[in-house]
């Protein structure tokens, strides 16, 4: 039995890539947020100091000499790096280097699946390939550039592949491709997660795993806050396959709660969306003219979501919630979603009441969807204790952070330097604070 919270596996990045928006703050190398020297050949890339600098010379000397060319202000497409990066390593005995997944279960960089067929006869991926082979002949002399067949190989290996490389609070940092972490399916339901020390990777149990077998181990691959129809159509897209976990194949609470509506009498969810009419604990049935207020608050929803696709808006999120109430049920995915997106903007806006009311409210509608030891659960109760600290609620901040804390430790670890640094701070405090000392 591996016990939750253990680190099963860890390793460095076969190839990685800073993204570029970062590439002024963080050192391409170690992905540390310092004073940073720039590159003295291209000006482009930055490092923390002569040692990151030196060992990223093996895969950045290559790209140097093309990134020295590129117009000042011109960005170079993060994928484009990367696959600039794995050419040249493949082509440098790359092909030979094995990534072990357990003592004695490695991969080389040909056995990840690649997806070839399908990606062959997927429209956007091949334009997307198509422009990116454009990019690196400009980088790359043509007789170490792959032909094309060789490259949709190697890029459908990147794109099914690829994890995103997060910092502890779960900021997109970068890019990487770990040969023995790719090795992990993907579970609606995981038993485990992967954490990132710069850019290196852990895999860590969040679950018990009786009688552990590499093959049982599971992680999430896409955002959890998704209804079961499109987290299969995402994983479709992108990994091109249907998953059949537990949460996609049967009733469990969340498939019943997603699309549920609020009993009028008791407060109970009704699965109206699956044709139920009546609230399974009080029988209270659903008026026949339920269906149109229901339908347009859906749609509001949607619509409003949908505009608030790269920003949120406080306002237009209290709209949704007032128009939800009474009609939606609490843990429905549809207000936990509005929930979410209006705890974000409240956060945005230093609205620390609001924040704390609908953070609340939250954690409950995170511990259905993503499960209770899920990051996303852990940083959230970090977000609050932080704000009740704000707001000299100390007793309460304790008891937030402490939560936090459960969570962290085993998502991450208490060796880990988010949990050292961030969060022990927070509790030092709390303690501190709401003891007197
Ligand atoms: C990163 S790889 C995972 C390892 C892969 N099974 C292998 O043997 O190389 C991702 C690919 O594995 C397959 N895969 C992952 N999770 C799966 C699941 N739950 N059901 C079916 N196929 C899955 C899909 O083909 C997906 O594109």
């Amino acid at each position: 039995m591996i016990k939750c919270g253990t680190s099963i596996h860890m390793e460095k990045p076969f190839v990685h890539v800073l993204s570029s928006h970062l590439r002024n703050q963080k050192c391409d190398h170690c992905y540390a947020e310092r004073e940073l020297l720039s590159c003295s050949g291209c000006r482009y890339v930055k490092y923390c100091d002569k040692s990151c600098q030196k060992s990223a010379w093996s895969y950045h000397k290559n790209e140097c000499i093309n990134l020295r060319k590129l117009p000042s202000g011109k960005e170079v497409p993060n994928t484009a790096r990367l696959l600039l990066r794995l050419i040249t390593k493949l082509k440098k005995g790359g092909e030979q280097e094995k990534g072990n997944y357990d003592k004695n279960k490695f991969r080389f960089f040909k056995d990840l699946q690649s997806h070839y067929s399908q990606i062959k006869e997927d429209n956007k991926r091949m334009e997307h390939a198509v422009s990116l082979y454009g990019v690196l002949k400009g980088f790359m002399e043509e007789n170490n550039l792959p032909n094309f067949s060789e490259f949709t190989g190697i890029y459908g290996r990147v794109v099914v592949n690829s994890f995103n490389i997060l910092d502890g609070d779960m900021n997109n940092l970068g890019t990487g491709i770990y040969l023995g972490a790719s090795t992990i399916d993907h579970s609606c339901e995981p038993n485990a997660v992967a954490v990132f020390s710069g850019t290196s990777i852990t895999i860590r149990t969040i679950k018990d795993i009786p009688e552990f077998k590499w093959s049982k181990v599971r992680i999430c691959y896409i955002d959890s806050l998704k209804s079961t129809e499109e987290r299969r159509s995402a994983l479709l897209e992108q990994y091109y396959f249907l998953c059949d976990c537990p949460r996609c194949n049967s009733l469990t609470k969340h498939n019943v709660l997603e699309a549920s509506v609020e009993c009028q009498k008791c407060f109970s969810s009704i699965s109206y969306h699956k044709g139920e009419s009546k609230c399974p604990s009080c029988s209270w049935e659903v008026p026949v003219d339920f269906s149109k207020v229901y339908f347009e608050v859906v749609n509001f929803t949607n619509e409003q979501h949908e505009r608030m696709n790269t920003i949120a808006y406080l306002d237009a999120c209290k709209v949704c919630l007032s128009k939800q109430k009474d009609i939606l049920h609490k843990n429905s995915l549809l207000y936990v979603k509005t929930m979410d997106l209006a705890f974000e903007a409240s956060l945005q806006l230093n609205k620390w009441d609001d924040a704390l009311s609908l953070g609340d409210q939250l954690s409950d509608g995170y511990r259905i969807y993503y499960g209770n030891t899920h990051p996303v659960l852990g940083l959230h109760y970090m977000k609050l204790g932080k704000i009740l600290l704000l707001k000299n609620e100390f007793e309460k901040a304790l008891e937030t952070l402490e939560k936090a804390e459960t969570i962290i430790k085993i998502t991450h670890g208490t060796e880990h330097e988010f949990y050292r640094t961030q969060l022990y701070r927070l509790l030092f405090e709390a303690k501190s604070a709401a003891y007197g000392l």
